[in-house]
């Protein structure tokens, strides 16, 4: 694996408050429909590909499709986990992975050295000549640099049990007479938990897991897990409405044109793989493309009248990623720029740089008091396109969604389709407002927020919860039965976890503020 350069990601210090960042995407929107008319309205012609209601599954035909193209089409078979997910135990920081019993003599008077002797990246694999060189008794004094997702070494160093975020660690190099650095440290002034930041093994699907069931109509939700299995086709049945509805067409204004890029060396397309068995696919340490999908056809599914282009994977290589944008750039004329991954602290979080160097975009925020998708980053560009018989500047918005699936699940619904409902809602096309928002300021970043998918409901909790009163927590609910006015939010979720989104049915948003929230409270539940 080769990779450029080490640099750091460099996330913004100070994170921003969710209402901050969210006004910052409203007013950029409405700023960009004043250069602009985008059409919010369908186009003129649409197939409905929705299931004939009533229609007898057993007497019905099949197809094996592309997965990306099975939204909203029924599924003729049932999916089961071929093995557990994740299949090793992983880092979910960038930072050190260090033995948790031997720092607990580490503190600001007295701090504990540990040299680097390896690094490790997502996909990577620790470097077998360094681990050799390891014995047992030297734990005490060693760590592992590693990345968010990489795999612990568990075989041979099975005494790193836990890792250190890199913003909480010094680090240091020893150099040689002549300038050149022989070795790295790392300085740790306070004891480490046990599996801190430690992903264990089969934490998010167990083997025989169903991801979807035989006659159930698949959601974006169910293509993001039937992607990370390596799943690339599916069968279902041929019992989709082709009526063609025609919409009034219009004259003005344009299709939004919204480009996606999933970024990192891991991350692969398992459609070009040549693996026979899906585990070969997770064993390899590859990670099969689950967020392009996801985005794909969320995006599909929310605006159906924008244009929606999946640009590929492109490598931790900020050569590659740069060509790939901005051919993307240049040639489809894209006015939304989303990629995901390589947004956080790692050495190879790349997504930043190449967007403020390389094409110099203006970051309008790196990091926001938020959970899941913290590293999330906002930035904006002037462009020009290529496609245009008469080329003119226009202004792009780029959206750096953080990797793990959930993480870019919550940039997709907090903070991309507030801007798209707000750029096409101001350019003068603009799209019903659902009634839960008659009567407010619809120029707010609340009533786009609200206005931006499909319709929200009230809702009362069933649960009880605690959560860091100054972060905006973005929790996975379910509606409970019995009751379709309540919700219950959804116990065990994590941002790299994709079971709990095919159990839920919304999110649920805990502003920053509330530090916990009690059975019977009122919220706002936003539909998956
Ligand atoms: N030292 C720190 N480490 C991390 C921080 C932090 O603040 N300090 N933030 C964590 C949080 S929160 C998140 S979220 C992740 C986001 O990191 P990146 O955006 O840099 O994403 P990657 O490291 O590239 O990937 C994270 C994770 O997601 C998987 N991934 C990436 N792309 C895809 C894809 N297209 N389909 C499926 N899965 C994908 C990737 O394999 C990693 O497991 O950073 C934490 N670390
Ligand atoms: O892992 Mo992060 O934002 O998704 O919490």
């Amino acid at each position: 694996m080769s990779f450029s350069s080490a640099k750091n990601g460099k996330l913004d210090d100070k994170l921003v408050p969710y209402d901050d960042a969210l006004a910052i995407v409203c007013d950029t929107a409405r700023e960009h429909a004043r250069c602009r008319e985008y059409r919010a309205i369908m186009p003129p012609c649409t197939q409905m590909r929705r299931p004939l209601a009533g229609f007898d599954q057993l007497a019905s035909r099949c197809s094996k499709i592309a997965l990306i193209d099975a939204l909203d089409r029924r599924s003729a078979v049932t999916i089961l986990t071929p093995c557990s997910t994740p299949q090793h135990d992983t880092s979910a920081m960038d930072g050190y992975a260090v033995c948790s019993s031997s720092t607990m003599t580490a503190s600001d008077e007295n701090p504990l050295r540990l040299q680097v002797v390896d690094t490790i990246a997502a996909g990577g694999s620790p470097s077998s000549k360094r681990c050799e060189d390891i014995a047992f008794a030297e734990s005490t004094n060693i760590c592992v640099e590693i990345m968010t997702r990489a795999r612990f070494s568990e075989k041979s160093m099975p005494f790193l049990d836990s890792v250190i975020k890199v913003k909480d660690v010094v680090v240091g190099e020893d150099c040689s007479e002549d300038g050149s650095i022989v070795s790295r440290y790392i300085l740790l002034r306070k004891p480490v938990n046990h599996f801190q930041h430690k992903r264990p093994a089969g934490s998010d699907f167990g083997r025989g897991a169903v991801i979807i069931k035989g006659g159930k109509v698949i959601r974006p939700q169910h293509i993001a897990a039937l992607a990370t299995l390596g799943i690339v086709d599916i069968e279902v049945f041929d019992d989709i409405d082709m009526t063609v509805t025609k919409h009034p067409t219009s004259a003005l204004g344009r299709q939004l044109r919204i480009g996606i890029l999933s970024t990192g060396s891991e991350i692969i397309d398992p459609s070009k793989q040549n693996l026979p068995a899906k585990c070969d696919i997770l064993d390899k340490q590859n990670v099969p493309d689950s967020n392009g999908p996801y985005l794909v056809s969320s995006l599909m599914n929310a605006c159906p009248s924008a244009e929606i282009m999946h640009l590929g994977i492109a490598g931790a290589n900020e050569d590659a990623l740069t060509q790939k944008l901005m051919t993307a750039i240049a040639m489809d004329d894209l006015d939304v720029i989303i990629t995901s991954g390589g947004v956080s602290r790692g050495r190879y979080d790349l997504v930043r740089g190449v967007a403020e160097t390389r094409l110099r975009d203006q970051v309008r925020f790196h990091g926001v008091k938020i959970r899941p998708g913290a590293p999330v980053l906002f930035a904006t560009m002037d462009a020009q396109s290529a496609r245009r018989t008469n080329p003119s500047r226009r202004r792009i918005a780029f959206f750096g969604a953080p990797g793990n699936p959930l993480a870019a699940a919550v940039t997709l619904r907090f903070f991309v389709l507030p801007y798209v409902f707000t750029l096409t809602f101001h350019s003068g096309r603009g799209q019903q407002l659902p009634r839960e928002i008659e009567g407010r300021d619809v120029g707010s970043p609340e009533s786009q927020l609200m206005a931006s998918g499909p319709s929200i409901k009230r809702a009362w909790l069933t649960t009880c919860r605690r959560k860091p009163g100054d972060t905006t927590v973005f929790w996975l609910a379910k509606r409970s039965t019995g009751d379709a006015r309540t919700v219950d939010i959804l116990d065990d979720q994590a941002s790299y976890k994709l079971s709990g989104i095919l159990e839920a049915d919304f999110w649920v948003m805990i502003p920053a503020g509330v530090g916990e929230v009690h059975h019977s409270d009122e919220l706002m539940a936003y539909p998956l």
